[in-house]
């Protein structure tokens, strides 16, 4: 008998707000699906940080055709980062507590149609990011939305509510952050690199963006009244951000920013820190397949 292809699928134990046991129920039906589909699957539970990238380059080198990330945003960049430029495609199965990656894509947001999508779905060229190394498939960003990255991080409790409560606590305490930006010196109230339009939760900062187009969209929203907080969190979430006076976008390859001191960033939510205050972005257009 030839041999079966194989797929493969990573969970992240600790992903979102689901159990381990339903967690463990969505590897079996994974199993259950890809074996009955002709493949030889495989599933495994992720042990730590950075251990999907370690799985998904493996898979990469034996040559595996369709690779599964079950996780949030978090675990997907994982996965992804080490399928760039290979003939590796990622299927996502969203569990985290954004999903913006899977929302900007249309993959469903229920985790038994979107291992099915990912095991017969066709592969699909998108492009990706880097902000200094880091590797992003949905945004890059600093100012705001990575000071909420950095406290987001430090909760006990994740999840869309803790999300909110963080980000509401941070709007009173943050102060916009002077930048220069391939030489113009700007204050900003974030700045945000967008592979995919949204951060996740259909929070739609770059409405436009478009992922295969081979160019980022570079969208700064200037500080603005706090009365007006409400006004531009409706704009986000009704994807008409860009019809605010203090939203601008810009169609990027690259950019360099330099601000003062350690520059907070994220990388799809993942809150890093540029000890030198200065990124570097850059976008790889092309570089990642998923099946849609
Ligand atoms: N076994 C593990 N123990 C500790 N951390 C892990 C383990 N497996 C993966 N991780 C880390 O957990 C991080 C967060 O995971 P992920 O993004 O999937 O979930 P989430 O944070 O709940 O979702 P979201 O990003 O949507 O909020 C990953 O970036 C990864 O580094």
């Amino acid at each position: 008998m030839a041999n079966l292809p194989a797929v493969l699928a990573f969970i992240n134990p600790l992903s979102g707000t689901i159990s381990l046991n339903q967690k463990t129920r969505l590897r079996d039906t994974f199993l259950q699906r890809a074996e009955a589909l002709g493949y030889a699957p495989e599933a495994v539970f992720t042990e730590r940080p950075g251990h999907a990238t370690e799985l998904a380059a493996e898979a990469v080198r034996r040559g595996v055709s369709r690779v599964l990330a079950i996780g949030g945003d978090g675990t997907i960049n994982e996965t992804a980062q080490a399928l760039r430029r290979s003939a590796t495609a990622l299927g996502i199965v969203p569990i985290g507590s954004g999903n913006g990656l899977a929302r900007h894509l249309g993959i469903p947001l229920i985790p038994l149609k979107a291992i099915e999508r990912a095991l017969n779905g066709r592969p699909v060229v998108i492009d990706s990011g880097e902000i200094n190394q880091h590797p992003f498939f949905c945004t890059a960003g600093l100012g705001f939305e990575a000071y909420v990255a950095h406290v987001f991080a430090q909760q006990p409790v994740r999840g869309l509510s803790t999300y909110v409560q963080t980000a509401f606590r941070a709007f009173w305490a943050y102060r916009p952050t002077q930048y220069v930006i391939d030489g113009q010196e700007r204050t900003l109230f974030s700045l945000t690199f967008a592979n995919a339009g949204q951060f996740g939760n259909n929070a739609w900062m770059a409405p436009t963006a478009n992922i295969a187009d081979g160019r980022l969209e570079q969208c700064e929203l200037r500080p603005f009244p706090a009365q007006l907080a409400g006004v531009l969190a409706w704009r986000l979430f009704n994807k008409t951000l860009n019809r605010s006076a203090y939203w601008q976008g810009r169609s990027v390859t690259k950019a360099i920013v330099q601000a003062e001191g350690p520059l907070l960033i994220h990388a799809d939510g993942e809150p890093l820190t540029l000890p030198d205050g200065r990124a570097e972005v850059r976008v790889l257009p092309g570089s990642l397949l998923v099946l849609l």
